[in-house]
């Protein structure tokens, strides 16, 4: 390995290669159909970033969270965590690793036990991990200081998550996640379920705790607005893969992927100079991942479709530093900085891609 390589892999937490699963849907008197919900999966996290995981309903984001949290045994692809692969685990490394990746749920009315108080609900993951805190003392501490970090009161401890706000109770859920010291979270739309002025609190407190403990996110949400504000790259999927990465700013600003353009010149911008010149409006509905287009899976609603995307697969395509396109680049996600999309013909411009380009 390069001493590159080995700086860049040291820095990388989490990587994803060609991961797969498939569900066997009960289809009539026929038997069952397979659904695909992750179909060739790339993604790389590196250790205290965001990767912020965007795309419609059903195109596979809480699969894979669910197969990266070991929820879901792929039926492909490989997944390693720090170089290991946690599904090759067994016993005491498989509980370990289980400490290192947590998730916050999006509905902090329904993620808690009303049964529970706040403080059994944040230290309940000790009891599967019972060498990191053995003592009373030592886990009375932890909670205490859990409670610190996210805002919360000592006091706190002994109430129900009734007696909380939304914002509050998603504190909680926090403290719970960060618990086990995780390397990981993913964040299952955090806020959605939030006020705004609350959002703006729970946002700002995620961010405070990645600079202070150098944990890495994967955010998942459908508020772009949000996903920009928070995010260091964006992994955007349609159908079951992710169709482009970049960083934040080159998604954004200069998507390469049509299926990329046309979502961020809908989503809603309150700066004039942002706005987008024009609109770019998505023919047709979603198509099933039960039976999902032959070659490229968006072609059905592309309005830069031509015959070719319906009869091969698009390689992968990347800009290049001097805003060049090319063809042939490695797997996507796995690059650093790069922007990479899967697409035959992709957006050449911002201008192209409708979205307003500053003079
Ligand atoms: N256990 C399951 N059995 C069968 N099909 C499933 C199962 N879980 C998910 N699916 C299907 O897999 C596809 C991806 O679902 P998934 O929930 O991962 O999408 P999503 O992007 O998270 O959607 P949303 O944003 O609505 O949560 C969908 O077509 C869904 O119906």
């Amino acid at each position: 390995m390069s001493i590159q390589t080995q700086a860049m892999s040291e820095r990388t937490v989490l990587e994803v290669q060609d991961l797969a699963k498939t569900f066997h849907v009960a289809s009539g008197a026929s038997g069952t159909r397979e659904l695909k919900a992750l179909d060739g999966i790339n993604l790389s996290v590196k250790r205290g970033e965001t990767l912020g995981l965007v795309g419609e309903s059903g195109c596979g984001k809480s699969t894979l969270a669910r197969t990266l949290m070991m929820l879901e045994q792929p039926d492909g692809g490989t997944v390693r965590f720090d170089g290991q692969d946690p599904f090759a685990l067994r016993g005491k490394s498989l509980r370990d690793w289980r400490r290192r990746v947590q998730m916050v749920f999006q509905d902090p009315f329904a993620s808690l036990n009303a049964r529970m108080t706040a403080g059994q609900i944040i230290t309940e993951p000790f009891a599967t991990h019972k060498d990191l805190y053995p003592t009373k003392a030592a886990r009375k501490q932890r909670l205490n200081e859990l409670l610190e970090l996210v805002g919360l009161r000592i006091t706190d401890a002994d109430k129900s998550p009734q007696e909380f706000s939304g914002g509050q109770r998603q504190r909680i859920g926090i403290a719970r996640a960060l618990a086990l010291g995780p390397d990981l979270i993913i964040l299952d739309e955090p806020v959605s379920a939030l006020d705004l002025s609350v959002q703006a609190q729970v946002l700002n407190l995620l961010n405070d705790l990645q600079q202070q403990l150098g944990v890495s996110y994967i955010f998942i949400s459908h508020d772009l607005s949000v996903v920009r504000h928070v995010t260091d790259r964006v992994a955007v999927m349609y159908l079951g893969r992710i169709i482009e990465t970049g960083t934040t700013q080159q998604v954004f600003d200069s998507p390469l992927h049509p299926y990329t353009a046309s979502l961020m010149s809908a989503s809603p911008k309150l700066d004039p100079a942002l706005r987008p010149a024009k609109r770019i409006v998505l023919q047709g509905e979603l198509p099933s991942p039960l039976d999902p287009p032959s070659g490229c899976r968006f072609r059905t609603r592309c309005w830069k479709a031509e015959s070719i995307c319906s009869v091969e697969r698009p390689e992968s395509r990347v800009r290049e530093a001097d805003g060049k396109i090319s063809l042939g680049m490695p797997a996507m996600g796995v690059s650093e900085e790069q922007q990479i999309a899967e697409c035959h013909f992709p957006v050449e411009s911002a201008a192209e891609a409708g979205l307003a380009v500053s003079a």
